[in-house]
């Protein structure tokens, strides 16, 4: 499934490649750092950083988009997204940013086109609430954190 979402390249942005998927079936684009070219963000152990993006997007209604971590920054650097996934939602049209994280040994030095998360389009489901003064009978019923066992 293929769905069109517009994108619009802020000044600090322009420049930077297109959001590619990188293979035939990845479900996310790659967002790079729109840093200035002289620019490098450092991010010592334990520190977090918003790391701009350099676009807006508008989504189709019914649809967010979540700024996901990449992996291998994980698993080689210790960087994650903070509030991972962080939803962008179909109505804002401000700058995409990305909260990074430091959970590595070493400072991690961020510099411009570096790509940093990833993008991945999903759709929404909305709710209508209903209140009711008792709920249906499940097997489970109000067992979880760790009920089940290890
Ligand atoms: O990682 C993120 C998360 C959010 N956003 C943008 C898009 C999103 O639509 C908006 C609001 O995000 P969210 O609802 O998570 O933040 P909030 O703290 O609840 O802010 P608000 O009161 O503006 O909703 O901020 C980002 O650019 N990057
Ligand atoms: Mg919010």
């Amino acid at each position: 499934m293929s769905l069109t979402v517009t994108l619009q390249w802020l000044p600090h942005g322009e420049g930077l490649p297109l959001p590619r998927y990188e293979t035939l079936q990845s479900a996310g684009v790659d967002l790079a750092a729109a840093l200035s070219p002289d620019e490098e963000l450092v991010l010592a152990p334990g520190d977090r950083g918003l790391v701009p993006c350099g676009l807006a997007i508008a989504l189709p209604a019914g649809f967010e988009a979540q700024v996901r971590p990449r992996s291998g920054l994980a698993a080689k650097n210790g960087v994650t997204v903070l509030n991972s996934p962080g939803t962008i939602d179909a109505d804002y049209r401000g700058e995409i940013k990305v909260i990074l994280i430091n959970h590595g040994r070493e400072p991690f030095v961020i510099t411009r086109g570096m790509r940093i998360a990833q993008l991945v389009v999903a759709p929404v489901t909305r709710v209508d609430w209903s209140e009711v003064h008792s709920l249906t009978e499940s097997a489970r019923g109000s067992g979880g954190f760790g009920s089940t066992g290890v």
